[in-house]
């Protein structure tokens, strides 16, 4: 029996339909004039213990939801839910001491004080025994080094180096199941790398679960064997990352800066490589957003770099980025039957 199980979960909230001005919010006390926002629509999964899942979807599908009830914040409107045997919204405070959750945007360490202090209030907080406490703190000096940020107080620790102590922070009370929410958002590629492979080394040696909620594609690949996709709330793919790589893992979004904004620039920046390379190689076509172009590239079929040439040897180009396919356009493709 998996150590998550999620059977026909559904949340929905009671949302005031506001009206606008004072006088508007004055008679929006009275009113009683509410709708229901579907936030889950009757979902359905069950994680085994040690698996990392990837939990991708897009704005507003429901990712933040299913995982507040998942943590206990949250009570379903219908449907069960089980973590370790326990229903978390029930027994909140049991259930705090079985998981592990680490947000990408905010810490859980205390800003003023040197990390140490932080994981040794927290040590005191889930009652760690000294032995527990002495082999964690040794499996975070190996996987992470995290001995040299022992003495630095958290708001002197970069992103990257914040999000490491974050992450050892939440295997401290060794929680069976870890929510991580965007563990690499803001950063740069080498240090993402080095948090990717700490998640990984620390769930090989401690067999934790754990829930990774993502907009990067390549945290999903360099962890998850399988990917669970909400849209609007509902589960539209459960399965493995393969099918999803094989139809993404070869497309880059290739990001143009141009130095004029002409409407028209896109339609011919796209002829001019669609010409050349052939209809292959955007889908769909090329994007405007003010001074940007997007070009979408699959790898597979042309190189990159010679896109890249090409197109600056023949456009005016100020600046360039190289980004992964994102989520909507996987979620489009699903819909499509392009994933399955
Ligand atoms: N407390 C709330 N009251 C009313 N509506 C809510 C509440 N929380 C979420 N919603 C709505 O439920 C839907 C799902 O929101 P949720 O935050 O779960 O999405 P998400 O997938 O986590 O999105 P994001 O990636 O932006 O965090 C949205 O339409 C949102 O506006």
């Amino acid at each position: 029996m998996g150590i998550i199980q999620v059977n026909d979960l559904s949340k929905s909230f009671k949302v005031l339909n506001r009206r606008q001005g004072l006088s508007g919010a004055f008679k929006d006390l009275f009113s009683g004039d509410y709708r229901m926002v579907h936030a889950v629509k009757g979902i359905s999964l069950e994680v085994e213990e040690g698996e990392i899942v990837g939990f991708m979807g897009p704005n507003g599908a429901g990712k933040s939801t299913t995982i507040k009830m998942m943590t206990g914040v949250l009570e379903p409107t219908e449907g069960s839910i089980m973590v370790n045997g326990q229903i978390p919204y029930k027994n909140r405070t049991r259930n705090m001491q079985q998981i592990g959750v680490v947000f990408g945007q905010r810490s859980q360490l205390w800003w003023d004080l040197p990390v140490i202090e932080s994981l040794n209030i927290l040590k005191e907080i889930y009652k760690v025994d000294q032995k527990s406490f002495d082999e964690n703190m040794d499996t975070f000096n190996e996987v992470l080094n995290l001995n040299k940020l022992h003495a630095t107080p958290v708001r002197f620790l970069s992103l990257g180096q914040r999000m490491l102590c974050d992450i050892a922070a939440s295997f401290l009370h060794n929680p069976k199941v870890i929510f991580l929410d965007e563990p690499t958002i803001g950063l740069d590629v080498s240090i993402k790398n080095k948090i990717r492979n700490v998640i990984k080394k620390l769930n090989e040696i401690k067999k934790t679960t754990i829930i990774l909620t993502t907009h990067d594609l390549s945290d999903i690949e360099a962890l998850c064997k399988r990917i669970v996709i909400i849209d609007k709330g509902t589960i539209i793919y459960d399965g493995g990352i393969q099918a999803v790589s094989r139809s993404f893992g070869a497309f880059r979004t290739l990001k143009l800066e141009c130095t004029e904004n002409d409407p028209d620039l896109h339609l011919q920046i796209a002829e001019k490589v669609q010409a050349n390379f052939g209809a292959k190689t955007t889908i769909p076509v090329v994007k405007a957003d003010d001074y940007w172009i997007s070009l979408t590239i699959n790898q597979d079929e042309v190189k990159l770099m010679e896109v890249l040439n090409f197109v600056i040897s023949h456009f005016q180009v100020k600046d360039i980025k190289i980004e992964e396919v994102d989520i909507e356009q996987i979620i489009r493709n699903i819909y499509e039957g392009g994933v399955s």
